[in-house]
């Protein structure tokens, strides 16, 4: 099976001389037909132009990008107009018309194509419209808001209302850039459930741009990480997650997780908890929490969780806890020996000298 989009070599550089702006440097990434793909990466990383250069807002400075088989970096401009009606797109402030209705608006994009005239695909009547926009309200839930402006929508509505414009006319890629930094987390979460049903129902493949782990870790099956223009690290979520190998994915994974206690914190644990303090992974390959327990059970050891979490990637278990043991020292030792035959533990010296 082919790639639905292939960067090969890819370079993207604004200006020239001392003042170039290296925005996308040497990139080479498959995007396969009906993943959900995560670009993330801090401001100014490229995301956006990695972006660009898929629908040709932005030509490649040298290297191809191929979607669907097309060398988008080759065509001209009519080309380019029939490789974007095959890509839709949702943005971090939705891009609304606030003078039209939401049925307007979600029709946009089948008034623009129907004037085109260029394919018989393209012969957008009224009464083709109307069904058309009936059946994506619909699908994004919105069927009674058909007549509300933008201004009277929150913004989990707008969203889906910018949702359901970039499926009018059927497309096989879906670029979503930053399209729940204004939500708040509940309201996000409803986005990225309506984005999965996309996927699965529609079978669009997706690719997400985003600064938030937490969007990567709810909704994507594989991710790339970004930094000065270059991809630094990639592979399946739950892979990125377990395994970081680069410090800005360690971060990335840290603010999502929130499961390892700051310094700090540590400082507090230690002030207000006897016992030596230890964070042991949880992981599906690397033994539950049952079996963690009844290790420090088998060397009677006492352990208390005073910090710690477990959440699901890809609906496999993954986390932390972090304990304070308590016990005969030779014991703590043993014990530890035993965790670290299937698990990863990570010991605080630095809290025992202060002690
Ligand atoms: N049209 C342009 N002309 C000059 N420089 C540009 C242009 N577009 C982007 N850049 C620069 O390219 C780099 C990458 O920008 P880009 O917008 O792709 O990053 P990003 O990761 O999407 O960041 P953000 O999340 O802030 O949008 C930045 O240094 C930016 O200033």
């Amino acid at each position: 099976m082919s790639a639905m989009i292939r960067f090969d070599g890819v370079h993207k550089t604004f200006g020239d001389g001392p003042r170039a702006v290296h925005a996308v440097e040497d990139v080479t990434l498959d995007i396969e037909r009906g993943e959900i793909f995560g670009v993330i990466g801090y401001s100014g990383a490229g995301k956006s132009t990695l972006v660009r250069l898929i629908n040709g807002l932005e030509p490649a400075t040298s290297g191809t990008v191929v979607v669907d088989g097309d060398e988008v970096s080759a065509l001209r401009e009519k080309h380019l107009r029939a490789v974007r009606a095959e890509i839709g797109m949702i943005f971090q402030q939705f891009n609304l018309f606030g003078s039209k209705t939401v049925a307007e608006n979600v029709a946009y994009p089948l008034r623009v194509a129907g004037r085109a005239k260029d394919d018989p695909a393209n012969d957008w009547t009224k009464e083709r419209r109307e069904a058309r926009v009936a059946e994506l309200l619909d699908f994004v839930g919105l069927a009674d808001k058909a007549q509300a402006r933008p201004a009277e929508l929150s913004g989990g509505q707008k969203q889906r209302v910018g949702i359901a414009r970039a499926l009018a006319r059927d497309p096989k890629i879906l670029l979503a850039d930053e399209c729940t930094s204004a939500l708040d987390p509940e309201t996000t979460r409803e986005v990225l459930g309506l984005l999965r049903r996309v996927n699965t129902e529609l079978g669009v493949t997706i690719v997400v741009i985003t600064h938030e782990m937490d969007v990567v870790k709810h909704l994507c099956h594989r991710v790339a990480v970004m930094e000065s223009g270059r991809i630094v690290e990639r592979g399946a979520v739950y892979d990125v997650f377990s395994h970081p190998r680069e410090e800005a994915t360690r971060r990335f994974v840290g603010t999502s997780l929130r499961d390892r206690p700051s310094p700090e914190v540590l400082g507090r644990l230690a002030a207000t908890h006897p016992g030596t303090l230890v964070t042991v992974g949880v992981q599906e390959d690397t033994g539950s929490s049952a079996r963690l327990m009844r290790t420090l059970a088998e060397h009677d050891v006492d352990g208390a969780i005073v910090y710690g979490g477990i959440t699901e990637i890809g609906e496999r278990p993954f986390g932390s806890l972090t304990l304070a043991l308590s016990g005969e020292q030779a014991a703590i030792r043993a014990a530890l020996a035993g965790l670290r035959e299937f698990t990863t533990v990570q010991e605080y010296p630095e809290l025992e000298e202060q002690r």
